[in-house]
């Protein structure tokens, strides 16, 4: 049964070696939810888990085998009759049932964890798999740790499986110490050498202890294999196994390389890998291919341009092949004029090119200080800006000193006219001490009636937006500003604010004459 057609089985085992990570087990209903997705994303086979674990992985395994309809639904069992015979009572209620059974048949692991010699395993091989066929038509044979076995034992391993019936023969790289080459060979050795070879369907199934796991498998395939166990996130025992949905884009990917075809519908990709993440609380790592929050996210300004004017220039695939609704611009201080003037227009904003050079000038200096620049930010910063009269006055330089020993302290430097004035003023509070300064350097004697703040998006780093209001002989002046410091936020907003009022003041006074 050594397909000749090009068609790949995706065996995902996210619910069986993926919950083997640390950390990473999941209740019932989380697995009937994640059976269901990875149903209609097309997966022809499931591992649900491993019946004779516990009373909950049987019930688990029985309740997906049970709610299944076309996928084929596999149970873990190790040699042992009462594994085998657990493992076909819990997948025996789905249409498609099959039964996995493995044994180890590396010499370190015969010796020092079985106890077992040669003689005894084959023996155990031959009982576990014609057992497992006197429940289900569709068992699945594995030799644990097959990478490290013997090439000749390894042979004879696969052949009596084959002869006790089983109809999928799994060569795991268990510990992730195969290479590509090393492990294209051994398929296509075993499948020149093992009896009836073409009766079974290959499998791989890789381990990712050396981040080899996705290419030992696509190196698999081109030795003969023709199902592929992996998970989503490449979760898994220790370093994880080969993530799912970096080899269904590698082949869509790279079809002229690996001319193979999944039933996977990729447009779920994306969805699958956030429950995942959501639901073991493993999270993604940003970078990670495919489906990490930076995969189709681009910073820096020359990147972003060739993004502007054709994305073939730095993304080989669409986000939307993988359910990611877009490609995102993140603005950042590497970010340049073309990738800035495009999130303004899409934000509504039409700027003249004098005010778009001085909205770009104020949005490098907030991205030096600020780690993420969200679009919220740059509305603050351009409605700042649009915002802003004629200043009079301008902060030019502020320091605060605060803390539990007060009195707190402001030192200010205010431009007026071309000329920079400095003051010190104590406060009952920074934000006291910063307007004091403020009154030393323009004694006035308007009165504050409002001060607020407000965070304009998450995270400490997050911008400040105050407002002041200001009011003298019943002329009253609001006074906006948006800063990562709050006190040189509530100073801007303050002069802001003294900046209208004196404006106010002179056209009420134009207008008395
Ligand atoms: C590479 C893999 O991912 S293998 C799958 C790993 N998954 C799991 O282990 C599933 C969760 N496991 C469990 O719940 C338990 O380990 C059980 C129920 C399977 C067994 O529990 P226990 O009977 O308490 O045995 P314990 O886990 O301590 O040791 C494992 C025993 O199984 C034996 N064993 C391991 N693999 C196999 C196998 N494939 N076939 C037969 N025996 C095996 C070991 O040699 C050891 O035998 P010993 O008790 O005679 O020394
Ligand atoms: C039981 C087998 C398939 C396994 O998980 C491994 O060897 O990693």
């Amino acid at each position: 049964m050594t397909e000749k057609n090009n068609q790949i089985r995706i065996f995902d085992t996210t619910l069986r070696d993926g919950e083997q990570s640390p950390g990473a087990s999941m209740t019932l209903n989380e697995k009937l939810e994640l059976a269901e997705l990875l149903e209609s994303m097309g997966v022809d086979i499931i591992e649900a888990g491993f019946p004779a674990a516990s009373s909950g992985d049987f019930e688990c395994v029985s309740e997906v085998a049970r709610r299944s309809s076309s996928i084929i639904v596999a149970g873990l069992s190790r040699a042992v009759p009462r594994d085998v015979e657990r493992c076909g009572e819990a997948v025996r209620k789905a249409e498609r049932p099959r039964i996995h059974t493995f044994i180890s048949t590396s010499p370190v692991h015969m010796k020092h964890k079985l106890k077992m010699g040669e003689n005894a395993v084959l023996e155990a091989v031959g009982r576990s798999v014609a057992q497992a066929r006197g429940y289900v038509e569709d068992v699945e044979w594995s030799p644990e740790d097959a990478t490290r076995t013997d090439f000749d034992f390894l042979c004879r391993c696969c052949d009596l499986a084959i002869a006790s019936g089983a109809t999928t023969i799994n060569i795991p790289d268990t510990v992730g110490y195969s290479h590509p080459q090393e492990y294209q060979e051994l398929f296509e050795r075993l499948i020149a050498n093992v009896a009836n070879s073409d009766k079974a369907i290959w499998s791989t199934h890789c381990h990712n202890d050396l981040g080899l796991a996705v290419a030992n498998s696509l190196a698999g395939v081109a030795g003969g294999a023709r199902q592929i166990e992996c998970t989503i996130n490449g979760l898994g025992e220790r370093a994880g196994n080969a993530a799912l949905e970096e080899i269904v884009m590698a082949m869509r990917v790279r079809k002229d390389a690996f001319a193979y075809e999944t039933n996977i519908d990729a447009t779920k990709l994306s969805r699958a890998s956030k429950r995942v993440s959501q639901i073991t609380g493993f999270p993604v790592q940003f970078n990670k291919a495919i489906v990490g929050k930076n995969a189709f996210a681009h910073e820096s300004g020359i990147h972003q341009d060739g993004m502007l004017k054709n994305n073939q220039t730095y993304e080989i695939m669409n986000p939307e092949d993988v359910g990611v609704s877009a490609t995102s611009l993140v603005l950042g201080k590497l970010s340049g004029r073309n990738a800035f003037r495009d999130k303004l227009e899409n934000l509504g904003y039409v700027l003249d090119d004098e005010a778009m050079n001085d909205a770009f000038r104020r949005f490098k200096d907030l991205a030096d200080k600020k780690k993420d620049v969200f679009d919220e930010d740059i509305m603050a910063l351009v409605d700042d800006q649009l915002s802003g009269t004629d200043e009079l006055i301008s902060l030019h330089a502020l320091k605060v000193v605060a803390g539990t020993e007060g009195p707190q302290i402001a030192e200010i430097e205010l431009e007026t006219e071309g000329e920079i004035k400095s003051a010190r003023a104590e406060g009952n509070g920074p934000v006291d001490a910063v307007f004091n300064a403020i009154r030393a350097i323009i004694p006035h004697d308007a009165v504050l009636e409002l001060f607020q703040i407000h965070a304009v998006t998450e995270g400490t780093d997050a911008q400040a937006t105050v407002s002041v209001r200001l009011s003298e002989d019943g002329l009253v002046a609001t006074g906006k500003s948006s800063d990562p410091d709050t006190l040189v936020s509530a100073a801007k907003a303050y002069i802001h604010a003294f900046n209208k009022l004196e404006i106010r003041r002179s056209k009420s006074s134009d207008s008395n004459i």
